[in-house]
């Protein structure tokens, strides 16, 4: 039997009429067979040139398994003690990591206005860390879901990106072992309504947009419109909700080790539109990096492409996630003269660009 967590019931579908991004669906049922994995390679290759962003359905977990992760990833939040909290809080500037919790207002977005979410993250080695005591009762469901999502669903893309490059198949799956040493988790994220004030000061912007630190992210899709991508033609587009479907994503390492060719996507989170307006908005990622050991060299190079690294100066995953970590929302960001709402920071001798 299952541990008893309430269930979180998410705010409805909007009707709002949005500037949504146009996402193409890997249907992953498909990819059992080679002719399958062909097909969606190419589904996946145009999707990464057009929109740095798909769907992926038919990925094995049922309705009912989708809301049961929900009603779990709510009770780090509500069902955890302000105290609790604090004691497991994540160890950020000191470690460079985010096991643990992200406390609400730790990240600045603009104005001196801090954020107004929280997170708990579980790396997928559930023993690496402790947890609080409320959560324990679910650890068994959650290391499951970890597996699951690194087995059944990250394997199975990472199969798909390197068929793009022209790789063999299981040159990125050798990369992401689930038994290494690494940062891969499962991060639950909750963000609560933010009073009128902060939204003006910050142009309506939760989370500044950014590209992801890992190779590959797992969105577990939810009903509250507020992500956008920075699309191809520097338009901020509405990604759409769709029922247990994925939201995927590349993020730095694998642009790394994709040579560019594979572009980490720029995302943000703003207000919801406005029938949704007062409700939490709960979030379940999947955050995949290669084992820390791995050098994020480009595995491939194609004509015209200029790699962020070489060979001699790469970073390892471990140097580049913990750098990273360390910054993020916390380092003062150098605004670019040129373009507006573009703010940057240097890690490891690359750029990194925040936006507003
Ligand atoms: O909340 C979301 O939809 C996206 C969050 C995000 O981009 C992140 O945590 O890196
Ligand atoms: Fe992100």
């Amino acid at each position: 039997m299952n541990t008893y967590a309430p269930h979180y019931e998410p705010a409805p579908v909007t009707t709002a009429e949005l500037d949504w991004a146009d996402l193409p669906t890997v249907d992953l049922s498909l990819a059992s067979t080679v002719d399958g994995r062909v097909a969606l390679s190419r589904i996946v290759e145009q999707a990464m040139q057009e929109h740095g962003f798909f769907y992926v359905t038919n990925h094995g977990l049922d309705a009912d398994q989708n809301a049961r992760i929900f009603d779990i990833a709510d009770v780090a939040f509500s069902g955890v003690s302000p105290q609790d909290k604090e004691t497991y809080v994540a160890k950020m500037k000191e470690n460079g990591s985010y096991q643990g919790y992200k406390p609400r207002q730790y990240w600045h977005i603009d104005n001196g206005v801090r954020d107004q979410n929280e997170h708990y993250n579980v790396n997928r080695d559930i023993t690496r860390r402790e947890h609080p005591e409320a959560f324990r009762p679910f650890l068994p469901e959650v290391s499951a879901f970890t597996k699951y999502n690194h087995e059944q669903i990250l394997h199975p893309l990472l199969r798909l990106f390197a068929r793009v490059l022209g790789l063999p198949e299981e040159t990125l799956v050798q990369l992401h072992n689930y038994e290494a040493v690494g940062e891969t988790y499962v991060r639950f994220m909750k963000y609560y309504p933010r009073s009128e004030e902060e939204e003006q000061s910050t142009q309506q912007v939760w989370l500044k947009g950014h590209t992801d630190f890992g190779t590959v992210t797992i969105l577990w899709s939810q009903p509250v419109t507020a992500l956008q991508i920075l699309s191809r033609d520097n338009v901020w587009r509405f990604v759409k909700h769709v029922p247990n479907a994925l939201v995927i994503n590349a993020g730095d390492a694998l642009e790394f080790l994709s040579g560019g060719i594979l572009k980490a996507t720029i995302h943000r989170v703003v207000q919801p539109p406005p029938d949704q307006r007062g409700y939490t908005r709960l979030g379940v990622f999947y955050f995949a990096m290669t084992d820390d050991s791995v050098k994020l060299a480009p595995l491939i190079k194609r004509d015209g492409i200029q790699p962020r690294f070489t060979e001699e100066n790469a970073p390892t995953m471990a140097d580049w996630r913990t750098a990273r970590t360390r910054a993020y929302g916390q380092s003062v960001l150098k605004k670019n003269e040129a373009e507006k709402g573009v703010e940057e920071e240097v890690i490891n001798g690359v750029v990194v660009r925040h936006y507003n």
